[in-house]
């Protein structure tokens, strides 16, 4: 399995922070500014730079699949990924600090009380911690009204110290997701779900402030396995605007074909078990069983539902597929937890990083 991974930086903005800022507010986002303004074009498909010339089979020999009763599939890892991410995004602040006394800030905002958003902002600033992010967390009670909210992520835009809101989703019901990920303002929504974030991944040639980090690491988790993308026939399960949705923009850029299939989608196990590689985010635990799987395609399981074990009553993390099932199937499979999640995590801290180096001016 490859050792080597490489941390793709998607900075190299022309325009300075304020221009930018002046220019974007001016379009009004009703009309987005020409990516002359959004610096170079994104490139239509990322190599990881040790990686010369791409690869022509689905998967590198060493994750082929092997005809036999006892197969197993390779288990794709994230930590080694993530924490390679992460050495290189603290030594990058390290250096930021020493050269011009300045860090990263990101900010958090938390509506109500669930546990699963808990449990996500403290491993997120965990990380951030670790690799020298300060965090801040402006926590609004379940029942806050939309404008009170608004409030507060207007006061994060307009604070120079915060380079990345990030507001833990799902929001309460009588909250509008959409209203609120509007007034993010693109250049620190580290998230990348700013509608013109999502719009300029949509389109060949343009490149978005932020990719979203589920996305980037599902990209990040193939490439550095050896696994071509280009030409090969994804399903994606679930259409969430935190995973399915924009991983399936991404994929289409990196020119996979990609089915997109959600709750009203007819024959998914038919759909699926077309596919050369497999992306789930529904939320249910279990929901792709083995039989939905071809024999050595690679899965990709971004589920992450916390499971109460109905003995013990502890809590546990288990993915969207049937690992015991999808592991004699597939080629290459995440495991969950420890596959897609801590890469998501670190890069996080890499968008994070690239928004503060754009507002100090470091390209
Ligand atoms: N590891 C990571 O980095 C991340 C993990 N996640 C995890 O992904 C999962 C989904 O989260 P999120 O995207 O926020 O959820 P959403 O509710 O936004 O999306 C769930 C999607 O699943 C679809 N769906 C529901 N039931 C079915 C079904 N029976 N068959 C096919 N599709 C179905 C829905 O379809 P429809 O649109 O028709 O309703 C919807 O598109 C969670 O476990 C979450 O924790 C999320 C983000 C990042
Ligand atoms: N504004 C917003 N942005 C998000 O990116 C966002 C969100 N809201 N809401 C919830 C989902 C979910 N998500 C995960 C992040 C890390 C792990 C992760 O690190 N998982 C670990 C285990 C986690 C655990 O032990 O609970 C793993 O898979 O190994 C999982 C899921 C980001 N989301």
């Amino acid at each position: 399995m490859r050792k080597a991974f490489h941390l793709h930086s998607l900075s190299g903005i022309v325009a300075s922070h304020k221009t930018l800022r002046k220019v974007l507010y001016l379009h009004s986002f009703s009309s987005p500014p020409s990516s002359t303004f959004l610096g170079p074009n994104l490139p239509d498909v990322w190599v990881p730079r040790h990686n010369t010339s791409p690869p022509h089979t689905l998967l590198p020999q060493s994750l082929q699949w092997t005809d036999n009763d006892d197969h197993s599939a390779a288990i794709l890892e994230g930590k080694p990924i993530a924490n390679h991410i992460k050495l290189k995004v603290a030594d990058e602040i390290r250096r930021m600090k020493s050269d011009i006394g300045k860090f990263p800030k990101l900010a958090f905002v938390l509506v109500g009380d669930r546990r699963d958003s808990h449990t996500f902002i403290h491993l997120k600033s965990k990380a951030c911690e670790k690799v020298g992010i300060e965090t801040v967390v402006s926590q609004l009670p379940e029942n806050c009204t939309e404008n009170e909210l608004l409030d507060v992520v207007s006061g994060l835009n307009d604070d120079q110290d915060v380079h990345g809101i990030i507001v833990q989703l799902p929001l309460p019901q009588h909250l509008d997701e959409e209203r609120i990920m509007n007034i993010v303002s693109p250049e620190k929504d580290v998230d990348g779900f700013h509608p013109l974030n999502i719009g300029n991944l949509a389109r060949s040639g343009r490149k978005p402030f932020f990719i979203p980090c589920a996305s980037r690491s599902c990209i990040e988790l193939l490439l550095n396995h050896g696994i071509e993308i280009r030409g090969k026939r994804v399903a994606i399960i679930g259409r969430g605007k935190i995973a399915g949705l924009p991983t399936s923009l991404l994929l289409q850029r990196h020119h996979a074909t990609v089915s997109l299939l959600h709750a009203y989608t007819k024959n998914p196990e038919r759909i699926t078990s077309e596919a050369d590689i497999v992306v789930t985010d529904v939320g249910i635990p279990n929901i792709v069983r083995g039989d939905w799987i071809k024999k050595g395609a690679v899965v990709i399981d971004m589920g992450t539902n916390q499971v109460k074990d109905p003995s013990s009553q502890v809590f546990r993390v288990t993915g969207d597929v049937c690992f015991e099932e999808a592991v004699k199937v597939a080629s290459a499979i995440t495991p969950v937890p420890g596959g897609i999640g801590p890469v998501t995590v670190s890069m996080l801290l890499s968008n994070t990083l690239d928004s503060a180096k754009r507002a100090f001016g470091i390209v």
